[in-house]
């Protein structure tokens, strides 16, 4: 079963095809590594994806439906959460309510039943407490809950992003270097939290990664961007071995 399904996307900026032709299908449940040297268009394609950018050619589908165009909103709610190469938190507010944000696509209110306080409103704060508190869990993060997000060591504000992501509820996760200056334990606590997180909410998920250990460990497929187009798609055991990648990119 296909999760997405990209078909001849593509983007320039002025003269440079940062994107050319890329096309790529997703199963459902599969981890798949997308990687390639720096300004590859990787960051880009996770750009068009999620619809930051508007593709000059091609099409989106997402769990057979063509996402090719609408909005980040509309996207976000179709299925399709990410996270960011720089963390993108708001710092100002708690680690719960970081959560808590990612959450307002799911559990809905009305303003009347907010400004009075009614009980339909503390229901559905105590639902998403319970939900929010839930995904933290998972992250190891719940202890943290009231704290700022700004406060937390880095590895753990990487984590909350994932967790924000994923309070939206997605069917597919794309992770955007989720492993970007964190030392080899947190790495290594990281990789089992996202086979974890995979299993625990059925997720598909395309990750961007240059740490080659995490790629390894964890993908099921790997497919090399390079130049905006594919230069390696396939198993682990035969992309990264595959002379052409190591040349043009390993070998860096
Ligand atoms: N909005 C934009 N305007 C102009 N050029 C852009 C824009 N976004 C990306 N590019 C260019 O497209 C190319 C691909 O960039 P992209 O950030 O997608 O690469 P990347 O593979 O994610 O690289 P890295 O590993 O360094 O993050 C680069 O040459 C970049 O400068």
């Amino acid at each position: 079963m296909e999760m997405l399904k990209v078909k001849n996307l593509s983007i320039s900026f002025g003269g440079l095809h940062a994107v050319d032709s890329f096309s790529i299908t997703v199963n459902k449940g599969e981890l798949y590594g997308l990687i390639g040297p720096n300004g590859a268009g990787k960051t880009t394609v996770f750009n068009l994806l999620t619809g930051v950018y508007k593709p000059d050619m091609g099409q989106i589908i997402l769990d057979g439906k063509n996402i090719t165009g609408l909005s980040p909103v509309e996207i976000n709610k179709a299925g399709i959460a990410r996270t960011f190469q720089n963390i993108r938190l708001f710092k100002n507010l708690s680690v719960l309510d970081n959560v808590k944000i990612g959450l307002h696509n799911n559990y809905n209110y009305s303003t009347i039943s907010g400004i009075f306080r009614l009980p339909s409103y503390f229901r559905t704060e105590k639902r998403m407490n319970e939900k929010a508190y839930e995904i933290l869990e998972v992250f190891g993060l719940d202890k943290e809950a009231d704290i700022l997000s700004a406060n937390l060591p880095y590895g753990k504000q990487r984590k909350l992003e994932i967790a924000r992501a994923l309070a939206t509820n997605p069917k597919l996760l794309l992770l955007d270097e989720p492993a970007a200056g964190m030392n080899p334990a947190e790495t290594e606590e990281l990789m089992e939290t996202i086979t974890i997180i995979r299993k625990k909410y059925d997720l598909t998920i395309l990750l961007i990664e240059h740490d080659m250990k995490l790629v390894a460990g964890i993908c099921e497929k790997i497919f090399v961007l390079n130049f905006g187009t594919e230069l390696a798609n396939g198993l682990p055991q035969d992309v990264l071995n595959n002379p052409e990648v190591i040349k043009a990119y390993l070998g860096e």
